[in-house]
């Protein structure tokens, strides 16, 4: 079955879970369409009953016209106020379902992927039409009833009509250009739809403001949305615009032939051959019939509109499908650490890039270690991180724990088994108590547990100098919220890198570059003692920093340069090799003498 098919399948499946009444009360207006299209022929049959002076018929017929206008506002009343309420939750599971979908893929390398983010958006461009997909299709269902009646009471007054039907069946073959002209603008606009949306963000984000301010950038930021949105927007309006005069010229050729076919039936008319009621039919289904065409029309873009955005659901589901079980990995990992990692001729390249970005790298971290990670900016620290705790896959060689290949592990039991504080680490912006609580989500509202956090990253006095501390909503972007400084971010993230109990593996990836040496120092020593104490099960710490004071403290220091590893070793015996680390070393003392 085509993606699109199935995609509609799984709106209307998504539908009858929500509501199964709303779902049927959607189609009481599809009644209420039928009865609108045979209004032509009670006024017909009224007309006719005039000229024969039959009041029975054209009381029958004036009976017949009030009761069905009366049923089609009452049906379509209710069928629209259901498709309201279908529109939003359909719209919400749906919405959901991409975020969940989304937010699973294991690895970020999906996330990283130009082509990923380009059909991610074009999806969320569609969200508001997948969500109304389904009164959409209501909609389409009605305006298919509503023709099919319309045609049938045409075809059934005068055979001349049919004529003017085929002209419309024209317009419906054409319409498939339109769709296609639609669906071509929309993907050769996704890039720089994207684009204009990062420069919007850019523009009203206070982290931005500054930079965009001091470096002057609001006229070249304004010169640079105006083109991506004119790279966004023109494919599209080129497109409606040869649209539009499609349909023109369509207009045009129809009401000529109209015009004709009425001179034509009226001459009939004069001479007897054709029927009063047939005539004023005739007439009364004219505006009707074009609406047919170009209600099927309607009806085959809205379709394939919604085709495409279901299509693009679909391709998101069997992405999402096709990753999951691309992962044979169902070993459970182990709840303590015998050995410890072992890294076997590890190598790894971001995308397509040629370059690897770590090469051949063999490295033992033992259980119950505290490591230090050191190298200069772009060595490749922070991407070892990510091959370690799973959020890349390695492109060679592999990543031993406790004997268990990390790629045969489950990475939904082995993420728990992690935790850390990240370089780029997030800002979540809700009170205090949360934005350290996800880092152990059944500890979201345990204050304790928040507070011991705090305890061991030595950050109680950010909290302490909040105005409602823990309870304190974060980011100004909310009532009645506060802004933290980088450094105050960057310790609540520490916090929330130390709630998890009894990690395996306590990553920290530069989480105190925006603090001082002297803290940083006293906090790293603190974190050593207590990984010494969290040893008992093999815990193994590992700390990336470019300040060689914390380093002192490690168990192992780890040096990388551009991409290997070049030493390994402890503090002293490094310094005492005279090899790279030693120079790093001695440059920084310097520094700081
Ligand atoms: N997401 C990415 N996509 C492509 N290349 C990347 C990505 N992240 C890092 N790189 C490249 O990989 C190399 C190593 O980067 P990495 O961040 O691992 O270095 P690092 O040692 O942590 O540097 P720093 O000390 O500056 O944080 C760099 O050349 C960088 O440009």
């Amino acid at each position: 079955m085509s993606p699109a098919l199935r995609g509609i399948g799984i709106v209307l499946r998504t539908a009858v879970r929500v509501s199964p009444w709303q779902s049927l009360l959607c189609l009481v207006e599809t009644v209420g369409k039928v009865l609108a299209a045979l209004a032509p022929l009670f006024v017909g049959i009224f007309a006719a009953g005039a000229v024969d002076r039959d009041l029975g018929r054209m009381a029958g017929a004036a009976l017949a016209l009030v009761g069905s206008t009366a049923v089609t506002n009452a049906f379509s009343a209710v069928g629209v106020n259901a498709q309201v309420k279908q529109h939003e939750l359909v719209g919400h599971t749906l919405d959901a379902e991409i975020a969940h979908r989304t937010a699973s893929l294991p690895t970020l390398d999906h996330l990283e992927s130009a082509r990923f983010q380009d059909r991610l958006q074009l999806l969320k461009d569609g969200e508001g039409v997948l969500g109304g997909a389904f009164s959409l299709l209501v909609h389409t269902i009605n305006v298919v009833a509503f023709s099919v009646a319309v045609l049938v009471v045409a075809a059934t007054a005068d055979w001349r009509l049919l004529i003017l039907i085929a002209i419309g069946g024209i317009r419906m073959i054409s319409a498939r250009w339109s769709v296609r002209w639609e669906r071509d603008a929309e993907e050769a606009g996704a890039a720089a739809s994207r684009l204009s949306r990062h420069l919007l963000d850019l523009t009203g984000s206070p982290a931005a403001g500054a930079e965009t301010r001091v470096f002057g950038q609001q006229q070249a930021l304004r010169r640079r949305l105006r083109a991506a949105v004119r790279g966004w927007r023109t494919p599209l309006v080129r497109a409606g615009d040869r649209t539009a005069v499609l349909d023109a010229v369509h207009l045009l050729v129809f009401y000529a032939v109209a015009a004709l076919i009425l001179g034509w039936m009226t001459r009939d008319a004069l001479a007897g051959t054709v029927p009063v009621q047939a005539l004023v039919v005739a007439v009364g289904v004219l505006g009707s019939l074009h609406g047919v065409s170009s209600s099927f029309v309607e009806a085959i873009r809205n379709f394939t509109r919604i085709g495409r955005n279901c299509a693009r659901l679909v391709w998101l589901i069997d992405y999402s499908d096709r990753v999951t079980a691309n992962q044979p990995a169902r070993t459970v990992p182990p709840t303590r650490l015998e050995h410890g990692l072992r890294i076997e001729n590890l190598s790894f390249g971001y995308g397509d890039a040629d370059r690897p970005v770590l090469t051949g790298i063999d490295l033992d971290l033992p259980a119950g270690t505290v490591i230090a990670l050191v190298g200069e900016n772009g060595a490749g620290k922070s991407s070892l991180v990510k091959l370690i705790t799973g959020l890349h896959r390695p492109t060679g060689g592999r990543i031993m724990i406790d004997n268990v290949d990390l790629a045969d592990l489950d990475p939904s039991a082995w993420r728990p088994r992690l935790s850390g504080a990240f370089q780029d680490h997030a800002r979540f912006e809700f009170t205090a108590q949360r934005s350290i609580g996800v880092g152990d989500l059944p500890a979201l509202d345990r204050e304790d547990r928040v507070r011991r956090a705090l305890h061991d990253a030595a950050a109680e006095d950010v909290i302490a100098a909040l105005p409602h501390g823990l309870a304190t909503q974060l980011g100004t972007a909310w009532a009645d919220g506060v802004d933290l400084s980088g450094g105050q971010w960057q310790r609540i993230a520490i916090a929330r890198g130390m709630i998890r109990p009894a990690p395996l593996l306590l990553v920290l990836d530069e989480p105190t570059s925006a603090l001082d040496a002297a803290t940083e120092h006293a906090l790293f020593e603190r974190y050593a003692a207590a990984a010494r104490t969290a040893a008992g099960h093999g815990a193994i710490t590992l700390l990336v920093t470019h300040r060689f004071s914390t380093v002192a403290a490690a168990d192992l220091v780890v040096v990388l340069d551009q991409g290997r590893v070049v030493e390994t070793g402890t503090h002293e015996e490094l310094v005492a090799a005279q090899g790279r680390y030693a120079e790093l070393y001695e440059l920084q003392a310097r520094g700081y003498r």
